[in-house]
């Protein structure tokens, strides 16, 4: 399933340009990151695709469809959605808060409570915490029960909105990797909003770097963006500028070779990109 932004724009009734012109395809079973600062119009965006936001001008389609006539409320049922604040029931147990979801899409109750104890399961948490209460548990595992009530109406689509912002870094890591497993396992199309440059690196397939006013500064995979930044403004949020970010490459297993980031995270496979730099070991 692809999602296409065409030409989209967007002014809110007060009169703010919260996205101009924007255009973007999205291939499914990819990760698409929109990275930028606060206010530059990615949760716009993002909204954008279950129909949170109309667009003011422009069309967003979904295999080819204009989702301008979808019906919003069953477009979000095929859509999941998570969120900062995990956005829990916080009156519900936290099994009940992933079987809702299942339930408003028709299953039964006792198929709901088993598949929810599955999706526990399937972002790390251990079943049993299904009993408790959301305040009982961290933030980290709210905020896996939010992936796990995202991905209840195993949808196609997952739309992420910070989703591990209000984390401390560790746990934040953490929820990236698990996030990077469960995608290698069901190859969902994720669009992902943050404003954090490694999660972005760490999570996207392609990266949409914005400036304010949903302008786009770059768009391209992780390693386009470090090894070749469009201008001034990318090299810095990167972080090449000031030393923040440094590159190493090392020899792949086949041919070419791997960059990795300072922490030693892979970006990406170094071959034929025009512009890159040669690489150099250690
Ligand atoms: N309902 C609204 N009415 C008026 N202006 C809005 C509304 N929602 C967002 N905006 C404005 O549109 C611009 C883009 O907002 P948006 O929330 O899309 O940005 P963002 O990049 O997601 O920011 P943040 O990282 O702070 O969440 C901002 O200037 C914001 O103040």
């Amino acid at each position: 399933m692809g999602i296409e932004f065409r030409d989209v724009s967007k002014t809110y009734p007060d009169g703010t340009q919260a996205v101009r012109d924007f255009s973007l395809t999205i291939p499914s079973h990819t990760a698409t990151v929109f990275l930028g600062s606060s206010g530059c119009g990615k949760t716009t965006l993002l909204r954008m695709v279950n129909r949170m936001v109309d667009p003011s001008s422009g069309q967003v389609l979904i295999d080819d469809e204009d989702i301008a006539s979808a019906h919003p409320v069953r477009l979000r049922r095929r859509i999941g959605y998570v969120m900062q604040h995990s956005g829990l029931l916080p009156h519900r147990k936290v099994i009940d808060n992933v079987a809702t979801v299942l339930r408003l899409n028709g299953s039964g109750r006792t198929e709901a409570r088993k598949r929810a104890e599955e999706l526990l399961d399937v972002v790390g948490l251990d079943p049993a915490l299904g009993k408790r209460y959301p305040e009982q548990l961290s933030g980290g595992q709210q905020q896996r029960v939010g992936v796990a009530r995202g991905l209840a109406g195993d949808p196609n689509i997952l739309l992420m909105d910070e989703p591990f912002g209000a984390v401390d870094p560790l746990v934040r890591l953490e929820l990236q990797k698990e996030l990077k497993r469960i995608q290698t396992e069901l190859r969902k199309t994720i669009v992902f909003v943050t404003h954090d440059i490694d999660e972005a690196l760490a999570l996207g397939d392609q990266i949409v770097v914005l400036k304010s006013g949903g302008e786009v500064a770059q768009m391209g995979t992780p390693l386009e963006l470090v090894t070749a930044p469009a201008d001034d403004f990318v090299a810095q949020f990167v972080g090449l500028e000031d030393g923040r970010r440094t590159l190493k490459a090392v020899p792949g297993e086949g041919r070419g070779w791997v960059v990795t980031d300072s922490h030693g995270r892979p970006l990406g496979m170094l071959g034929d990109l025009p512009g890159a730099p040669a690489p150099a070991e250690g």
